[in-house]
């Protein structure tokens, strides 16, 4: 039974067993607990598990599985043992946080878990530290029970509490096969050669893709450098002049980036509250109706997302503390954001709107600018985001020291207040030049910069604050670190300590100093990465992961130049749902959870089909694009029959809505709460949905402008890779057929 074969583990090998024999049916869910006795040395120490199979690193202790802390003495790690390996043996291990010192792997024999049963008594796990000396200790806590897959699927925890009984085709919502289908194996791995790089295709190039498609760094440069090539003019004369010349589009590179983590995108803690407040500016707004909502028509399956942050962010703020048990999604603050956005700039395009950032530095402001930014672009409003940090580069250099951001330094001051007075009559000029949205991202910390935002934009755009607030030292520390790494600041500082050194001073400057946002029209996103008792939320988004796009296989319909219907698979698309399903067990081989997303049409639920070892979604919002009266219609068809409905598509493709049926604008709109889930996901997700639908998608991720959306190319039989990591967003295609 199983693979089970047990080599002995050594923290030096890194060579794997993978010895699988077909067991079928069986079906582990697998939770293990570690409990902390004490805190000596261990909150520097992760504990990791690795065993006998691909799941938990095949021995291999760097793909050994981290455990994630689910309470301050308590780390817990669950998975699913894939039906072909019901015995699995492994041990845990402790891995230092921050140095590369080499993994210390628990005493005594490997622990064995056959068909769900543990096999011996061990309840503690006892590690040998520093050649022996130190002896740790944590109780452990293994449990494995059998499920079914669908109960599997169903509990899964981002959609436990949100599943609707479907009435489609007796087909669940939710389903998990747990054995290949008959006929799977045709089209096995013999089809479909090991080497995935075989099958990929170039994307199509546009100036947006080439490589990374939208990144934190891509923020505006100053007018000045761009006009008149001499930042210095603009500058007020001020100090220091750099570099003359820099071109306004040169290409990033990952020092430039001011990526900072917390990642907003990670879902709500228990304590995550986002807090808001309108007034002044805001008030009339509060009248407007809420028809223009975030969330339209979730679809089976979709989160049950407490309510539209279009009408929370319209309440008073204490409402919101109510909330925030209800598992609000990710990105929250950014989406609360960009509903404000959405309501202000509403049907008058003439409107502009300066969202200012504020926080301490290390608080994931240009994470969540860079984030809110592509967003609402997408929602069609035109954005840019201003950053501070790289008009003071580009200003005074890359080497100031903490000193210079004394809050009793007032060189530094007046020169910090020139710099932000730069970027925001930038954003001015750019909105008097039919901008929209400006993100005005800096730490924006005291009251009196603030005024003097306020009094800048008086009259010429409406302002409200976004504020980031994050209270656990963890994350704080954490984010530290990646500034340190990542920031051009620190660009030019071979010592890794002395860089953390002066960091930390230039925080203490700016806590002594910060004001927390009191006055006009705010947002607070407060905790809302950590939680406290238990609820830590580890920003696995670090972990770059992937989410695949593909259409379903041909369809018949496909077959036939029909648009729309719900036909099923043409014997082409049957082979490639094969494929896929092989290619999928290929590429998430080495990842422990990972989710398929089908719409609810049948072309795109027979594609999933074949795919085995993972929860299946079904979504509503991700079915095609409904052509209304022309359903079922060919093209021909329509250019003969309603050529007026034909030339108005063709003038407008984006706007046009087919007579009772849908336009591009208003998929977009039904695509928000899967955007949404989809930032919130931790895990790999691949979405199998439909031509418009993945245009939409796509030009989400790919940062394309809204006029090009129903013109993107998704082509069938075709998976669009997108990779999400903390230094942007990047693609890759494979051609399987
Ligand atoms: O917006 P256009 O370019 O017509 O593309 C959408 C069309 O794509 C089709 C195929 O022509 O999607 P699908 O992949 O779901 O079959 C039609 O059903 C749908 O109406």
């Amino acid at each position: 039974m199983g693979t089970g074969s047990s080599k002995n583990p050594d923290c030096s090998s890194s060579h794997g067993s993978d010895d699988r024999e077909d067991q079928g049916g069986g079906q582990l869910y697998v939770s293990l607990k570690m409990e902390e006795n004490s805190y000596l040395l261990k909150s520097e120490l992760i504990p990791h598990v690795y065993g006998s199979v691909p799941l938990v690193g095949s021995w291999d202790p760097s793909k050994a599985l981290a455990m994630e802390r689910e309470s301050s003495s308590m780390w817990e790690l669950s998975f699913v043992v894939p039906p072909n390996h019901e015995t699995l043996d492994f041990k845990f291990l402790l891995k230092p946080k921050y140095s590369n010192s080499p993994c210390v792997v628990e005493e005594g024999p490997n622990r064995l878990l056959t068909g769900g049963t543990l096999q011996g008594d061990a309840r503690s796990a006892v590690f040998r530290l520093s050649g022996g000396e130190v002896l740790l200790e944590y109780r452990v806590f293994i449990k494995a029970d059998r499920v079914s897959p669908f109960d599997l699927a169903a509990s899964w925890r981002a959609y436990q509490e949100n599943l609707q009984p479907s009435t489609v085709r007796g087909i669940p919502d939710v389903s998990m096969n747990s054995v290949p289908e008959s006929g799977t194996e045709n089209c096995s791995s013999a089809s479909l050669e090991l080497d995935l790089e075989h099958y990929v295709v170039p994307a199509p190039t546009t100036s947006a893709n080439s490589g990374l498609l939208y990144a934190a760094n891509m923020t505006e440069t100053p007018r000045s450098l761009s006009h008149a090539n001499a930042f210095s003019k603009a500058a007020g004369g001020a100090s220091h002049p750099v570099s003359i010349g820099v071109p306004t589009e040169r290409p990033a590179t990952i020092k430039e980036m001011e990526v900072i983590v917390p990642d907003p995108t990670i879902v709500y803690s228990s304590s995550g509250i986002v807090e808001s407040k309108s007034v002044g500016t805001l008030s009339s707004l509060q009248k407007q109706d809420g028809q223009r909502g975030l969330f339209v028509d979730r679809g089976v399956g979709s989160p049950r997302l407490v309510k539209s942050p279009s009408l929370t962010t319209f309440t008073v703020d204490q409402n919101v503390h109510s909330e925030a048990k209800d598992p609000i999604p990710a990105a929250a603050g950014a989406v609360a954001a960009a509903a404000v956005a959405d309501q202000m700039l509403g049907p008058k395009e003439d409107r502009h709107l300066a969202i200012v950032l504020v926080g301490l530095p290390a608080r994931g402001k240009t994470f969540t600018a860079a984030k809110l930014t592509r967003y609402l672009r997408w929602l069609g409003h035109d954005t840019k985001h201003f950053n501070v940090g790289k008009y003071r580069r580009l200003k005074l250099g890359t080497n100031q020291s903490a000193d210079f951001f004394r809050g009793d330094n007032p060189e530094g001051i007046e020169a910090r207040n020139e710099v932000a007075a730069l970027a925001m009559e930038d954003m001015i000029a750019w909105m008097q030049e039919g901008g929209q949205v400006g993100i005005f991202d800096a730490t924006n910390s005291s009251r009196k910069r603030r005024n003097m935002l306020m009094r800048m934009a008086e009259g010429k755009c409406k302002i409200f604050f976004l504020e980031t607030i994050c209270n656990d030292r963890q994350i704080i520390e954490r984010n530290i670190r990646l500034k340190i790494q990542q920031s051009p600041d620190y660009a030019e500082e071979p010592d890794f300590e002395a860089g953390y050194r002066d960091f930390r001073s230039r925080l203490d400057n700016y806590e002594k100093v910060y004001e927390t946002v009191e006055e006009g029209s705010y947002i607070k996103m407060i905790d809302m990465v950590s939680g406290h008792g238990g609820q830590i939320q580890v920003n696995t988004h670090l972990t770059p992961r992937p989410i695949l796009l593909t259409r379903h296989g041909e369809s018949r319909d496909n077959v036939r130049g029909r648009i729309g219907g719900d036909s099923v698979l043409s014997d082409t698309g049957e082979v490639y749902a094969k494929k896929l399903a092989n290619f999928v067990e290929k590429r998430l081989k080495n990842e422990r959870a990972a989710s398929i997303w089908t719409s609810t049409l049948q072309r795109t639920i027979l594609t999933a089909n074949p795919i085995v070892g993972f929860p299946k979604i079904q979504w509503r919002a991700l079915d095609e694009i409904n052509a209304g009266v022309c359903d079922g219609m060919t093209y021909e068809e329509i250019k003969k029959n309603m050529p007026d409905e034909y030339e108005s598509r063709k003038k407008d493709k984006l706007r046009y809505r087919y007579p009772r049926g849908e336009s591009y604008l208003d998929v977009i709109q039904r695509l928000e709460p899967v955007i949404i889930e989809l930032e919130r996901q931790r895990a790999p997700v691949v979405v199998i949905s439909h031509q418009a639908v993945l245009r939409a998608l796509y030009a989400y991720f790919a940062d394309r402008p809204l006029k090009e959306i129903p013109h993107i190319e998704v082509p069938l039989h075709t998976i669009i890779e997108i990779q999400m990591g903390v230094s942007g967003v990047q693609e890759k295609r494979y051609k399987l057929m």
